[in-house]
């Protein structure tokens, strides 16, 4: 038989020759073709693959059988090849088949396929009752050929079942019946003890699947330990995050506490304040009025007294005044001074001497020596000899500046012969100055001590009577001689020259401003007596405005400084010209002074005044209302003895002349006085309303002291209130963001339920059908797997991750209305669904009780549920007696129900309303910014793991914490039992 034949259909005609074998062997390891394998007659076993292009060929090998060879078959058919398999043993003709339209699995179920084609030999070989199905759509023949057997060969079609291909192999043909028949009684008792181990090895087939099944179970749910452990962690950090939150909140709560204290602290306080500031305020209004009419009392009392005492300083000046002038009066109206030069240094190289004797000067007598006469003495009221300075000689004068100030005429002249020391009496020099700086600087003095009394007002006038004319020396050259200037009479014995520069003066530099204007436009001649001989009457008038303040009289006085010209004799100074023309207008101005001073000496009842401007100039001086000095100035100088004499005799004269009493010079008064009244009575009334004033100021000082403290008050108020009110916020905030994590968890849960279930599915062969497979396992008394040992050693119970756990979402809203209600009485909530994630895929999901409202975070205990799980599916079965003891210190009403009270009807219902309460609680997530940076942001006020009502504010009481409702403190012994510490709020459970 070629090969070749054996390509289509396949058939193995003759495999007895050795021949044929290898070249079997050689075809089937030249890939060319395969044919159903060799055969090995001695072994009784043939192996055949078929379809080379899908098949693997399997060579047989010596010791190979049927069983052996199930293991490659079995790596090729896991390896996803198909191929067609055939295994014949003894004479029975055992047909393991499969193709490539046949399942893998169907391997397995290859006796069924073969029930039915068993070929018998015991009996002859005949087809069976059923033709083996052979699936595939084209006719396969094969043939079997054994010829060390004598088995005939058989052709198996899918038309016409297996047939013998030829009659040689009939029974009635064979030889070796008897012995077949053994061997195939033996084959068959092999066949069938072959047929009892077939299902064993299934069973153990499928024993190792499940086993790979139960690892991976195992393994599954391993992960799900860890990723129940993962959660724990989760929960613990946010039990952990809750905690610090509860620490927050008690710090918020303190330092609320210590606000409400220091609020209550500043109330009282300001309150206090309040009390002593409105008792202050009576009492300042009462001081104030004890004080105002105190104030009037003394005021009044002052005034009077300061009338009295004004009356009385007016009535002692005045008393002074007229003493002082008393004492001038009893001195003499015109006092005279004597004051005699020093020889110059001419004199004194001369070798003049003196003439004149001043040894009783201090008793106001000189003694004068006369040419061969005997000594003549002069008494006047003071007499200077030539060792005088200036300050000593005005140290008599100045009592005049006084009499100027009280308002009294004075008159100061000097008299004498050319070059005796007039002017220097009167004006002085820069070093030592005169009686004119003098006097002025007397009257600026006394003006600055009368300053608060009496009010001055100081104009000086300078003149010259020069050729009898009067000529005013304030103005410049230029402008001299432009206007006549005349002496009228404004008054009663007062004088006045209208045109006159008056020059006001308010201190001593600009009053030796003008007294050097004056000086230095006096008409000034050389003469043999004086080389800067004055050629007219300097006249210094200085005009004096006082106004007092105390009673107002006002005054207008005088002072007349005069530096007559030097009177001489024509003969002796030899003088001509225009000096001559002066000399004898000054002589006779003195002369006419001379006639006056005689006629007001003998009383004469004509005084020859205006005989000459100088006269006339000086009428109100020398006419009696006036106070005069005279200085008498004489030459030591024994050949001026003749006019020291004349000087002397005139000075005795004007002495002895009587002028009468003083008058002072008052100007309206009496109108000055009323009107210093009112203005004095105005300031009163303006200092009194000042001080009310004051008064007024302090009390509405006080008045907004007052408010402003009220003010603050009032501000913390309404911090206060504006932090309960934050506090409530957050703490809702916070609450609704623990719900919504504890929603999504659990929702989180109920998916990946969902999803296992979905995917356990496809993937596991239905357990529940293969209850007969854990028979043979007990039977065989191989150990199952217990899926609850993992969870027992690693405590997962402790973590008690409890039913109840997931009941938090619903009622969120009840949630809030109790903690703003705590009086609403707890009522018990029916969850709306509630159950635990099952880790077990065929367990049917039960819904546990319905549990009691939660408002913690804190895991409840779990409760066993009435249901009862599968033992081999309850992972948490061991701990449920744990837990059951530990529930036990917990309020019965807080148990949940058993699970058996609820109908199918109403646990779907729950179910429907969880689900809503779970999307709700999700949306509100959502919708939230971010609840952990509203916490971060809002610094962790914690709410929700303890019902605690917090009262705190206006009332002042101090922040307590309130257990409300059915809020239960867990002893301490079951919280140490709990491994997380999320803090004393946590331990309210409910
Ligand atoms: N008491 C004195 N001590 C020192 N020197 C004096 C004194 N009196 C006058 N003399 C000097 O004598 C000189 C003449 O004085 P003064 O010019 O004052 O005289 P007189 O009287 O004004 O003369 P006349 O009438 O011509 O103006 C001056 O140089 C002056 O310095």
């Amino acid at each position: 038989m070629e090969l070749d034949e054996w390509q289509d259909p396949l058939l193995i005609t003759d495999v007895s020759s050795q021949q044929q074998e290898e070249q079997q062997l050689s075809l089937i390891n030249s890939h060319k073709y395969y044919p159903f394998s060799s055969l090995d007659v001695s072994r009784n076993t043939l192996m055949g693959l078929k379809d080379s292009t899908r098949c693997t060929p399997i060579k047989i090998e010596e010791g190979n059988n049927a069983e052996n060879l199930k293991d490659p078959v079995a790596e090729s058919v896991i390896n996803g090849r198909d191929m067609l398999g055939f295994s014949l043993t003894s004479p029975d003709l055992v047909i393991c088949t499969g193709s490539p339209d046949i399942p893998r699995r169907s391997y397995g179920d290859s006796p069924e396929f073969l029930k039915g084609c068993s070929i018998s030999l015991e009996n002859g070989i005949k087809g069976s009752e059923q033709p083996p199905v052979i699936t595939k759509d084209e006719d396969l023949c094969l043939h079997f050929e054994l010829p060390s057997l004598s088995v005939p060969i058989v052709s198996i079609s899918s038309e016409s079942g297996i047939q013998f291909s030829d009659d040689k192999y009939s029974p009635q043909n064979n030889s070796v019946e008897v012995d077949q028949r053994l061997q195939l009684a033996k084959v068959c008792h092999e066949k069938e003890l072959k047929e009892a181990k077939w299902p064993v090895e299934e069973l153990k087939r499928e024993n190792e699947l499940k086993c790979k099944e139960c690892a991976e179970a195992w393994k599954s749910l391993k992960e799900l330990q860890n990723e129940l452990m993962r959660k724990s962690m989760h929960v613990g950090s946010l039990a952990f995050a809750i905690e610090g939150q509860v620490k927050e909140k008690s710090r918020w709560f303190s330092s609320l506490r210590d606000l409400t204290r220091k609020l209550k602290i500043l109330k009282m306080d300001q309150i206090k304040v309040s009390e002593e500031a409105l008792l202050y305020k009576q009492q300042l209004l009462a001081d104030f009025a004890d004080m105002s009419s105190t104030i009037q009392s003394k005021l009044k009392e002052q005034v009077e007294l300061h009338e009295d005492l004004k009356i009385k300083f007016v009535k002692g000046a005045k008393e002074r005044k007229e003493l002082y002038n008393k004492v001038l009066d009893l001195k003499g109206n015109i006092r005279v001074f004597c004051r005699c030069r020093p020889l110059n240094a001419e004199e004194t190289a001369a070798g003049a001497s003196m003439a004149i004797d001043f040894e009783a000067a201090k008793d106001g007598e000189l003694t004068v020596k006369s040419n061969g006469m005997s000594k003549k003495t002069y008494k006047f009221d003071a007499i200077f000899s030539p060792q005088a300075d200036q300050a000593e000689v005005f140290e008599d004068t100045a009592p005049l500046a006084t009499s100027v100030l009280d308002g009294y005429n004075a008159c100061i002249f000097a008299y004498g012969q050319t070059g005796s020391g007039k002017t220097f009496t009167m004006e002085g020099t820069e070093e030592a100055r005169g009686v004119n700086y003098r006097t002025l600087e007397e009257l600026f003095r006394i003006i600055g001590e009368r300053k608060n009394t009496v009010h001055y007002e100081i104009s000086v006038s300078v003149l010259e009577v020069y050729n009898e004319q009067i000529r005013d020396l304030l103005v410049s050259g230029s402008q001299q001689g432009v206007k006549r200037l005349e002496i009228k009479q404004v008054g009663e014995g007062m004088h006045h020259v209208p045109g006159l520069v008056e020059a006001h003066v308010n201190n001593m530099t600009e009053v030796w401003e003008a007294l050097q204007t004056g000086s230095n436009a006096r008409a000034v001649g050389s003469t043999n007596a004086n080389e800067h001989s004055s050629r007219s009457h300097c006249i210094l008038c200085v005009m004096v405005k006082g106004e007092n303040l105390l009673n107002g009289e006002c005054t207008r006085s005088k002072l007349w400084l005069i530096d007559l010209a030097g009177s001489e004799r024509i003969a002796k100074t030899e003088v001509q010209g225009e000096r001559l023309k002066e000399t004898q207008n000054i002589n006779r101005s003195l002369s006419a002074l001379g006639d006056v001073i005689s006629s007001l000496a003998t009383k004469s009842p004509h005084i020859p005044f205006r005989n000459s401007k100088l006269t006339h100039l000086l009428q109100d001086s020398l006419g009696g209302d006036s106070k005069t000095l005279m200085f008498v100035q004489i030459s030591p100088n024994e050949s001026d003895l003749s006019e020291t004499h004349c000087s002397l005799n005139f000075a005795s004269r004007v002495r002895g002349i009587e002028l009468g009493p003083a008058k002072k010079q008052v100007d309206s008064m009496e109108l000055l006085k009323y009107k210093q009244m009112v203005e004095k009575g105005k300031q009163d009334m303006k200092n009194k309303d000042f001080h009310m004033k004051k008064m007024e100021d302090t009390i509405h000082g006080l008045d907004i002291k007052l408010k402003e403290k009220d003010m603050k008050n009032k501000n913390l108020q309404d911090k206060i209130k504006e932090l309960e009110s934050q506090l409530l916020v957050e703490r809702k905030l916070a609450r609704q963001h623990v719900n919504s994590k504890i929603a999504e968890q659990f929702q989180q849960q109920l998916i990946e339920q969902q999803n296992e279930k979905q995917e356990a599915a496809p993937m596991r062969p239905p357990f529940a059908n293969k209850i007969s497979v854990q028979k043979t396992y007990d039977e065989n008394k191989d150990p199952p797997i217990n899926t609850t040992r993992p969870l027992t050693e690693n405590n997962f119970h402790k973590l008690s991750m409890a039913p109840a756990t997931v009941d938090c979402p619903f009622k969120q809203n009840n949630l809030t209305e109790k903690e703003n209600n705590p009086d609403i009485d707890e009522q018990v909530v029916v969850p709306k669904r509630s159950g635990r994630a099952s880790m077990c895929p065929i367990a049917n999901r039960i819904l546990p009780a319905p549990a009691p409202r939660r408002n913690s975070l804190v895991p409840l205990r779990y409760v066993a549920p009435v249901t009862k799980f599968p033992p081999s599916l309850l992972p948490l079965r061991s701990i449920q007696a744990e837990e059951t003891e530990d529930a036990e210190g917990v309020d019965s009403k807080c148990l949940p129900e058993p699970t058996s009270q609820c109908s199918p009807k109403e646990l779907k219902s729950v179910s429907k309303k969880l689900n809503s309460v779970l999307r709700r609680s999700l949306q509100k997530k959502m919708q939230f910014k971010s609840p952990l940076q509203q916490y971060i942001r809002r610094v962790g006020v914690n709410v929700g793991a303890e019902k605690v009502r917090v009262s705190i504010g206006s009332r002042g009481r101090m922040a307590h914490r309130t257990l409300l409702g059915n809020a239960i403190r867990v002893p301490k012994e079951n919280q140490q039992k709990q491994r997380w510490n999320i803090g004393t709020a946590a331990r309210a459970v409910l």
